[in-house]
């Protein structure tokens, strides 16, 4: 693998790039519920949920399927509203963000992994990277560019810029979806099963990509995961049972 990103040099530590969690909360959930209501049925999918995630955390949240981890990372990431409950992101309560600042946390502040990466198949690994950015305004053609390449070379794919999807095993499609999101430089990237689709080898090095992002460059990550093993090499780890923390 060229250049991961557990190779290159760390960068110098300053406020903005801490390389341990922090005690400075940059989510923080307060009484949140999330109730979908059907034809025929409710389902309460977060029960009163109390959460503080610090800036440079990497926190992993397990828990049996249907139990609302998904919906969880969702609110977070300002996908979904809350049925009730205060959302905090930066010590701010999202309902204070206008909706311009919230378009802009949605877009910049926060990057979001799938299990299923999500890649476009006709588009090159490099057009997939800088998609996102296409969409960012004060982001030229050239920086667009130099922004995909590095986030290409950080997760070791710099050799397969003109690859498209098809042509790359899986831990390489989660590679370039981990690219994507880099390249919008987020503080907090949100992981949903980012391994699920992978075997434990290629598990692994996606794994060992994100404790670098989350050591090297203090990224806050919130990672869903079903596997123990790597839930135990993160800071901190949070179990779910039927919509509330259990611990
Ligand atoms: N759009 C929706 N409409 C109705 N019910 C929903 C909707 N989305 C999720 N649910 C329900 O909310 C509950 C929590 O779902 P969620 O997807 O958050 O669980 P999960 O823990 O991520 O599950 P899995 O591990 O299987 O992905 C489930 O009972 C689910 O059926």
């Amino acid at each position: 693998m060229e250049n991961m990103l557990t190779q290159t040099a760390a960068r110098p530590l300053t406020n903005d790039n801490p390389l341990t969690a922090t005690n400075q909360p940059v989510i923080q959930l307060r009484d949140i519920e999330k109730v979908y209501q059907t034809k025929t049925i409710e389902t309460v999918a977060l029960n009163r949920v109390n959460l503080t995630i610090n800036k440079g955390e990497f926190v992993s949240i397990m828990g049996p399927s249907g139990c609302g981890k998904s919906t969880l990372l969702s609110i977070i990431g300002l996908l979904d509203e809350p049925t009730s409950g205060v959302i905090e992101l930066d010590g701010r309560p999202v309902q204070s963000y206008s909706d311009k600042e919230l378009a802009y946390l949605r877009n910049q502040k926060i990057g979001f992994v799938f299990q299923s990466y999500h890649l476009i198949n006709d588009l090159s690994v490099l057009d997939n990277v800088e998609l996102p950015l296409l969409y960012r305004s004060g982001v030229g053609g050239k920086e667009r560019r130099e922004r995909a390449y590095a986030a290409l070379d950080k997760v070791g794919l710099s050799a397969r810029t003109n690859h498209f999807p098809s042509q790359l095993s899986g831990g390489q499609r989660q590679r370039v979806a981990i690219a994507r999101a880099l390249a919008g430089r987020p503080e907090i990237i949100l992981a949903d099963e980012p391994t699920g689709n992978l075997d434990s080898v290629m598990g692994e090095e996606i794994m060992d990509l994100l404790l670098s992002l989350n050591q090297q460059e203090g990224t806050t990550i919130v990672m869903v995961t079903h596997d123990e093993q790597q839930a135990h090499k993160t800071q901190r780890l949070i179990r779910f049972f039927d919509g509330s923390q259990v611990s």
